[in-house]
């Protein structure tokens, strides 16, 4: 073992034997609370942190969790260990339906609906015979270990911590891996997500159903911990508390999960114990001093506790950059290539209309591999409704778009990517706390298999030496290696530009789709970017661009399609089209 890992193994050694040494039972149950809590957290970490789904229901599914295991052990005599598979089962069902019923929504909808079932569940609960309403169920039995019984709080602290521990490190594994990129690309809306080849409502669905799985196992704890349960600690109250501890701790990170179960845990206690003291009457204080807490703390550390933490530790030791283990990693599978001069896309009388408002006036054109074709135009006319009909980004009023001789109007960007359309955004689209090597290894997405499950029992290495193999190499074929362990967010504009261009490469298409390349770049960065282009296009690559730069398209296109008005107006060489009174025309404003 090395150096920097025999301490934190030496830490935990100690923590794991701290119910064998004269600790108080006081800090010992306060830790197994922090221990159930922190699994709860964990989930809104992935869903609410990374993913960007708020939540206020998890307290709900700890209920399934600990309901679940307290009836079948009470009523039906059975093991506590059929009760937590049972539970998890149930929960995971239940989430399952109510995320396909409510993950579609967006903005305030999706917290609105949480709070709407967490409540109803509470509610049902608390008013099913069978489950003792209001006062529950008691004399749960303690878990037994093999002959060992886990009947005092002391007993179970190296379960609960266990399961959390693992849980922490799943997530972690989960998070560094293929659907861990994919659920990070989430927060930023879907857009790039799907273009990428992500099936977005997917990895919600799954980070949902995973959230509710820890929360149930914490249900599972819970339940045979206080070895009696009634629907008080499943209330909607608790569903915000669970909240509150992801966003103290750091809502985004692993550690922040226990930070924040900690921090408010010992802080709720200690404001119970203090302030009826200190005011000299009864109440539920500490509520008041936590809500000002959280206030002040989404105003002045809206990240949370633990990335100042963390920020203050890189100041003296600078995070290390990712091992680079994928040298001789066998290459991901690739598509075949159209022969250069071959039919690519051909755009057929496509149409688009917004209402009354006819954005794309039957346009057409045609793309064949190996060529650089520009599509410009005044402001308006029509340009990147045409280039989003194409990515799939919307969908045609009417015409034909074939690629590759198969018909691609009416697909989502998704199945766009999978056809061998990859595109970059007008304005840049990247998760900027993702290295630049990471955000590239994105674009691989559709090139790799791994799930969730898999990544976090670390079953994917092999593909992900595989994607980060690709990732390097298309990174260092538009010369962008030496940036690759970068954080994405640090990076310039012309930078940002690029990586987009080698992440759209990373997923291995035919066709280059890129919405105005050289919008914001100064001119030294837009003659890197055409030399970039140019490469591409020397190297087979085919490249339909939108762009308002004249200078750029004229000296790097073979061919040009000047719209106005949603109408093609002509379509020729760069030189043809500077020479042609009707283009020059469209631009000054002038009669045609
Ligand atoms: N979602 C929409 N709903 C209604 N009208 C739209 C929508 N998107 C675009 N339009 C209209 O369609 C026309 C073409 O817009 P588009 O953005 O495609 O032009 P453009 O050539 O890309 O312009 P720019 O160079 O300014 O980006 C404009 O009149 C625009 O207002």
């Amino acid at each position: 073992m090395s150096q920097s890992k025999v301490l934190p193994a030496l830490a935990l050694l100690l923590f794991f034997l701290l119910p064998a040494l004269p600790v108080p039972e006081f800090w010992i149950t306060q830790l197994n609370y922090i221990g159930m809590f922190a699994l709860v957290a964990l989930g809104l970490v992935l869903l609410t942190g990374v993913g960007g789904l708020t939540s206020f229901g998890q307290a709900a599914f700890v209920g399934l969790g600990a309901y679940t295991t307290a009836l079948l052990s009470t009523h039906f005599g059975l093991s506590p260990w059929l009760g937590l598979l049972a539970g998890l089962a149930i929960t995971g069902a239940v989430a399952l339906v109510l995320g396909l019923l409510t993950l579609r929504m967006s903005g305030h909808y999706l917290p609105l609906a949480t709070i709407a079932w967490a409540l109803s569940l509470n509610y049902l609960i608390a008013n099913t015979e069978f489950l003792g309403k209001y006062d529950g169920l008691l004399g749960l039995p303690a878990l037994q270990l093999g002959s060992l019984p886990l009947a005092s709080g002391r007993a179970m602290f190296a379960l609960i911590w266990a399961c959390a521990l693992l849980a922490a490190l799943g997530v972690k594994h989960l998070l560094d891996s293929r659907p861990g990129r994919a659920i990070r690309a989430l927060n930023g809306g879907t857009t790039m997500a799907e273009a990428m080849g992500v099936s977005t409502f997917r990895y919600k669905l799954g980070v949902f159903v995973l959230a509710a799985l820890l929360a149930s196992m914490s249900g599972w704890l819970f339940a045979h911990f206080q070895r009696t349960v009634n629907p008080s600690p499943f209330a909607l109250k608790m569903g915000i508390e669970y909240l509150f501890m992801a966003v103290v701790g750091g809502i985004a990170t692993v550690p922040g999960a226990f930070v924040g179960a900690g921090v408010v845990k010992l802080l709720e206690d200690q404001l119970k114990e203090l302030l009826p003291r200190l005011l000299g009457s009864n109440g539920n204080f500490e509520i008041i001093v936590l809500g000002v807490v959280l206030v002040l703390m989404l105003k002045y550390a809206p990240k949370g506790l633990w990335p100042f933490v963390q920020a203050a530790w890189q100041r003296r030791h600078p995070a290390r950059v990712r091992l680079r283990d994928w040298e001789g990693a066998a290459a991901l599978p690739s598509r075949d290539k159209p022969q250069r001069g071959e039919l690519l896309l051909d755009v057929d009388r496509i149409r688009k209309q917004f209402g009354g408002l006819v954005a794309v006036n039957d346009v057409s054109f045609q793309i064949r591999a190996g060529e650089i074709i520009g599509l410009i135009g005044p402001n308006g006319a029509g340009k990147s409704t045409t280039f989003n009909l194409v990515s799939g980004v919307l969908s045609a009023t009417s015409g034909r778009v074939q690629f590759r001789g198969q018909p691609v109007a009416g697909l989502g960007s998704r199945q766009i990517a999978e056809r061998g359309m990859s595109r970059t955004f007008q304005h840049v689209k990247m998760v900027a706390d993702m290295t630049v090597l990471e955000n590239v290894a994105l674009g691989g997405h559709l090139r790799s298999r791994a799930g969730m499950v898999a990544s976090m029992l670390r079953l994917n290495a092999s593909e992900e030496r595989q994607l980060f193999a690709e990732a390097e190499a298309q990174l260092r074929r538009i010369g962008m290696a030496e940036q690759m362990h970068e954080l994405a967010g640090n990076l310039a504009l012309g930078p940002q530009r690029l990586m987009e261009i080698a992440r759209a490469l990373c997923s291995d298409p035919s066709l280059l789709l890129l919405d105005e390349p050289a919008a914001g770049l100064r001119h030294k960065e837009k003659q890197a970017l055409a030399a970039v282009l140019r490469q591409l296009q020397d190297e087979g690559l085919s490249i339909l661009l939108v762009e308002h730069d004249m200078e750029f398209v004229m000296g790097l296109t073979d061919r040009l399609v000047v719209m106005e008005f949603g109408t093609k107006l002509i379509e020729g060489t760069p030189q043809e089209v500077q020479d042609s009174p009707i283009v020059r025309a469209a631009y000054l404003g002038t009669e045609h």
